[in-house]
């Protein structure tokens, strides 16, 4: 019996800290609708609300803490006592449904029950119920309605103490079944309004949820998640569970969307396509389209062609070796160049200077210098030096490779927009060379009789001029050989002026790509009597291949005559 009082009184003092705060002072009106109205009326928060239905059920199961819980509970608790507790149970709920609002709130309520899967805080509610109106917890609810009501709530307080006498005085087998008849009536009942509220479904729901015990539980759990752990991670999703139907509506709400995945078509025969394997052979491709090839002209992209390219081997180390193409900037620091000065390959690696290092090449050490623009063949300078030029299409990189070559930034104007140089520029380095800027051909922002001058300028200069040793044809990397560069080597072959080819902006395409154009340009001009070869790769901007272009410049001075 002590520990009985014990039990209630610690009973007591949870369910007083629940009706605690405001509650209190508005559970004490005693009248239970003239509370819910006042209520109804209060300006709380929408959610709060909901929190007011929900709490009549989470309450039971010792959950939620509102103040509203109390009174719903002193409601159900009053009317059960006398006897009528079913079906005031059913008369809460209509008394909720008066308004829209307050209806929308019961299905709410009742939907997150079923979401919780585990029915047993479905059943929770009803079993307690049960218990309170067995007198277990009544006293304890009584007790806490009495400290909240203070005085008002004298009628309960009675009807407890004669209930409580009346439980003693009965002998305990009596009294046992008085229970057990108390809990059938309320099971059945609370199945009916069960099933009139939410339909037999829910009911059976609840009867399945109480059968399982802590052990089934977690066998069920178990079998649940096997299959489940087995499967690769994007297929559990899909494992079939049993639900019902308005279990999984509120499964797959709760589950994200799934995500479309991008389909990436490759087409196997497109040799164009980038994403194919470098290494693929033309040949190859071309019979896996057809068996006889020679029947039927299959006729491949420029770019396929050009991808079917294979580099010789000494292409591609010298590629390698001179970090040609585009590199992370990780791979310059780990070959041990600084990569905070500007064209940093054109410096020696594992120096510990900070400073650009000497050029070696005694001709480029020179000041450059400017002495002379043309913009007609008459006014070109006496050709007291050998001259190199740098022709090449518009905005291809000639201007930023004589300042990348002689490491002086900002003699030659250089632009990003094709048509900079429209005279014929001609630079002294030194008492040894003059290096000579030519004006590009091609697309370039001039007008198009502008242009034709320069083409025939350049072409003038190019084929007639005395002390010419060298036009280096720039060609970008990217884009390759143009039929004006055609013309332009045709017409120096005419001439017998020596050309050599330099590939610029390297640093914007691959490596393989580099060495693929370095290929495919040799092997164009191997009938060309006046092509030096080999090809010259650089780039002004990281640096890559200056050195030797200008070592294979310094041997022109060298060789000459004065
Ligand atoms: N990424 C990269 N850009 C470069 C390189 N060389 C030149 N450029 C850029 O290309 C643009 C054109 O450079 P220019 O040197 O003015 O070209 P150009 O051939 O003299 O042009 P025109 O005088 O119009 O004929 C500029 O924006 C340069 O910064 C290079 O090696 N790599
Ligand atoms: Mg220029």
């Amino acid at each position: 019996m002590t520990v009985g009082k014990s039990l209630k009184n610690s009973k007591r003092e949870n369910n007083s800290k629940v009706a605690g705060g405001k509650s209190r002072s508005r559970a004490s009106s005693g009248d239970v609708e003239t509370v819910i109205s006042k209520r109804k009326g209060h300006s709380g928060s929408r959610k709060a609300q909901s929190g007011e239905i929900e709490g009549s059920g989470v309450h039971y199961a010792g959950g939620s803490k509102t103040d509203k819980k109390g009174i719903i509970v002193k409601k159900n608790v009053n009317r059960k006592i006398k006897g009528e507790a079913n079906e005031l149970v059913t008369n809460g709920n209509r008394e909720f449904e008066y308004s829209d609002r307050k209806r929308k709130r019961i299905y709410a309520d009742h939907s997150t029950d079923e979401g919780t899967i585990s029915s047993d805080s479905v059943r929770k509610p009803s079993r307690k119920l049960s218990s309170e109106m067995l007198g277990d917890n009544l006293e304890g609810h009584l007790h806490q309605e009495k400290r909240t009501s203070k005085g008002k709530m004298q009628p309960f307080e009675q009807l407890s103490r004669k209930n409580m006498l009346a439980g003693e005085s009965k002998p305990k087998a009596s009294k046992l079944l008085d229970k057990k008849q108390l809990r059938a009536k309320v099971r059945v009942k609370d199945e009916l309004r069960d099933v009139e509220d939410h339909g037999f479904r829910n009911v059976n729901l609840k009867r399945g949820a109480k059968i399982k015990s802590g052990v089934a539980k977690q066998l069920e759990q178990n079998r649940a998640q096997r299959p489940a752990d087995l499967l690769p991670k994007s297929s559990r999703k899909k494992v079939p569970t049993k639900k019902t139907s308005s279990d999984d509506s509120n499964v797959m709400d709760d589950q994200p969307k799934k995500k479309k995945k991008r389909v990436i078509r490759i087409d196997p025969h497109d040799l164009s396509n980038k994403r194919l394997d470098d290494g693929v052979s033309i040949n190859n491709i071309v019979k896996e389209k057809n068996e006889d090839p020679k029947t039927n002209n299959v006729e491949l992209s420029k770019n396929a062609q050009f991808r079917a390219i294979r580099p010789s081997p000494s292409i591609l180390s010298f590629v390698e070796d001179n970090l040609l193409g585009r590199r992370r900037e990780i791979e310059f620091r780990r070959a041990g160049y600084n990569t905070e000065l500007s064209a940093p390959l054109d410096n020696i690696p594992f120096s510990t200077s900070t400073e650009r290092e000497r050029i070696e090449e005694t001709a480029f050490r020179n000041k450059l210098s400017f002495f002379a623009a043309a913009k007609v063949s008459s006014s070109f300078p006496p050709p007291d030096l050998p001259e190199i030029a740098f022709a090449g299409r518009s905005n291809v990189g000639k201007s930023s490779l004589l300042n990348a070559l002689t490491r002086q930034w900002g003699v030659v104007r250089t632009s990003d927009k094709p048509g900079l140089t429209q005279t014929i520029n001609f630079f002294q380095l030194g008492s040894k060379l003059c290096l000579v800027d030519l004006p590009g051909y091609g697309f370039a922002y001039a007008k198009e009789e502008v242009k034709e001058a320069w083409e025939e300028l350049v072409k003038e200069y190019v084929s007639t001029r005395v002390g010419l040793k060298r036009v280096c044809l720039l060609v970008d990397t990217k884009w390759g050989m143009k039929p004006r560069d055609m013309e332009l080597i045709d017409l120096m072959e005419r001439s017998q002026t020596k050309y050599q080819i330099v590939l610029t902006k390297t640093d914007v395409v691959f490596p393989i790509d580099v060495a693929r154009r370095a290929m495919q340009i040799e092997e164009s001009l191997k009938e060309k009597k006046s092509a030096v070869q080999p090809v010259m790769m650089v780039s002004s901007k990281t640096g890559a291949g200056i050195r030797i272009l200008r070592t294979a410049l310094t041997k022109i001075a060298r060789f000459v005559k004065p």
